[in-house]
């Protein structure tokens, strides 16, 4: 079997969606990417989590032939090539319809950043990328929502590395990492300051926003080269 390694990776991954309650039914899915291979490992399409098995994900080519796998892969798959084609160095994908990122995509909002909850994790706003035109939802549906994701942060000069994240607009959240199980930290990350920060709102019915100068301690205390937070 192709990617034993990755494929347990991938399988974790995916079973920690029930578990952090990011998913209800079959409604999100996990990949992870093999870099020497060009190859990625996905969820299959509508199995449901009791289901699945490292053994019955499915294993795609970039161009999205099935290169491994019985099952059909996740609709999503063809987003999920297209990111994989176009944002440098990341190795796994998460997508869900968490309750709280939905609300700010169905919303059209980006995340805004209000909290250093935020700020540790995304560096910057968690942008809303625009709906999809009607032609370009009738073909290459999937592919266009990877298109779209990486047009958006190319005109707004987002970071991918920095920023991890990003809401379809009336879809849902699309979160990516260096591997699979990091894609999924980000969703949950991304779910939780979406309620911190709707809840924020409606506290004070103001536009809030971290300071750039709390902003940059907050995200550069944990990464970068001038990390120090925990035990590296
Ligand atoms: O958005 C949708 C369906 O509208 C999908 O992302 C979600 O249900 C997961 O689909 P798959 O089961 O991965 O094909």
């Amino acid at each position: 079997m192709l990617l034993e390694k990755l494929r347990l990776e991938v399988y974790q991954a995916n079973m920690a969606l029930p578990e952090l309650g990011l998913v209800s039914f079959t409604w999100g899915n996990v990949s992870g990417y093999d870099a020497q291979s060009q190859l990625f490992v996905i969820k299959p399409s509508g199995l449901s989590y009791e289901q699945l098995t490292p053994a019955n994900l499915v294993v795609l080519d970039l161009s999205g032939n099935v290169v491994e796998g019985e099952l059909k892969p996740s609709t999503d798959a063809p987003t999920h090539a297209y990111l994989y084609q176009h944002f440098s160095g990341i190795g796994g994908i998460t997508h869900t319809h968490s309750s709280w990122a939905v609300a700010y995509a169905a919303a059209g909002l980006d995340v805004p950043v209000v909290s250093t909850t935020h700020a540790d994790t995304f560096f910057g706003d968690v942008p809303c990328v625009p709906t999809l035109t009607a032609k370009e939802l009738t073909e290459n549906y999937e592919q266009n929502t990877g298109k779209a994701i990486v047009r958006t942060f190319a005109e707004r000069g987002i970071n991918h590395l920095t920023t991890s994240a990003a809401l379809m607009a009336q879809h849902g959240p699309f979160t990516w990492g260096k591997d699979a199980g990091e894609s999924v930290y980000h969703a949950k990350v991304l779910e939780v300051t979406a309620e911190i920060t709707h809840r924020a709102m409606q506290l004070t019915h103001a536009d809030i926003h971290l300071p750039q100068h709390l902003l940059d301690k907050h995200y550069q205390r944990k990464h970068g080269k001038t990390a120090y937070y925990g035990q590296a």
